[in-house]
């Protein structure tokens, strides 16, 4: 994203957007308060093709959906004697083929290595391009071991460790994961982006802000409108205001 010298503004908290409770389970773990978000369960069309392409294309219909700033993320778990595949159809594939059947596919290759990565993207708003963030952690696919509560986590067993992801400890988990690793970049963004989240500003905070703009004339012809029980101009009207005012402040 091109750096403004402004801190954008956003109209509301970004919204973590996903059909999965175990995703926004870890989300929430690993964000705590770091960034205020709130979640929508929603089960969004996707793309077929490159994993940054169908996280990018879900922040888009996401933003649609929610007229205002998303959060998505779409997960690739990816066999490197597959080139790349499931990648990320392995939501359709563990449906389909099960831990064992995962396991099948490698038979025939003696390199069991794969890595799982998460893409996920941010789009500020609907007409916004989605900015991607990605974490990628490699490890080995093994049989299945430890507890069945969150997809493919009994069969992947990161680098370094003897035990699969399931086995972990969540906090451990966290602490190592695809995720974790694509919202430290998450996290960074916003630390550095700045973002600040606004409300709708009243009629009188509006015209506060277009007389600290500098329009001292203007506030001589309308000066009852400081005065909180004086007609309120139409709202079209100051938002034209402000907008020019804002827009001639940028050029200064
Ligand atoms: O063992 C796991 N450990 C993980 O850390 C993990 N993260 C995702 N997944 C699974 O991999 C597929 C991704 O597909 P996916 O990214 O399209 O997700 P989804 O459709 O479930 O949710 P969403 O697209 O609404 O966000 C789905 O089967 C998810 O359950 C994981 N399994
Ligand atoms: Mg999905």
């Amino acid at each position: 994203m091109a750096a403004t010298g402004r801190a954008a503004a956003l109209l509301q908290p970004v919204t973590f957007v996903t059909g999965n409770a175990k995703k926004l389970e870890e989300v929430r773990a690993i964000l705590g308060n770091s960034i205020p978000f709130r979640s929508l369960k929603l089960d969004l069309p996707e793309l077929q093709g490159e994993p940054e392409d169908i996280s990018k294309e879900k922040a888009r219909l996401a933003a649609k959906e929610v007229s205002g700033p998303v959060l998505v993320e779409d997960t690739c778990l990816c066999f490197n004697a597959l080139k790349g595949l499931p990648g990320p159809y392995i939501k359709w594939f563990l449906q389909k083929l099960g831990h064992e059947g995962l396991n099948n596919l490698l038979m025939a290759y003696e390199d069991k290595s794969a890595y799982a990565l998460c893409v996920f993207s941010l789009a500020l708003g609907p007409n916004a391009d989605p900015i991607t963030f990605l974490g990628k952690t490699l490890g080995k696919i093994v049989p299945p071991r430890g507890p069945n509560d969150f997809g493919w986590d009994p069969i992947f067993q990161p680098d370094g460790y003897d035990q699969t992801y399931a086995e972990m400890p969540k906090e451990e988990k966290n602490k190592i994961s695809h995720r974790s690793r694509a919202l430290a970049l998450v996290k960074s963004h916003f630390a550095e982006a700045k973002y600040t989240f606004e409300t709708e500003p009243s009629i009188q905070q509006k015209w506060m802000r277009l007389r600290n703009l500098g329009l001292g004339q203007n506030m001589e012809k309308n000066k009852d409108l400081n005065n909180a029980s004086a007609p309120a101009p139409s709202m079209p009207l100051l938002n034209f205001r402000l907008e020019q005012a804002e827009v001639a402040q940028q050029w200064r």
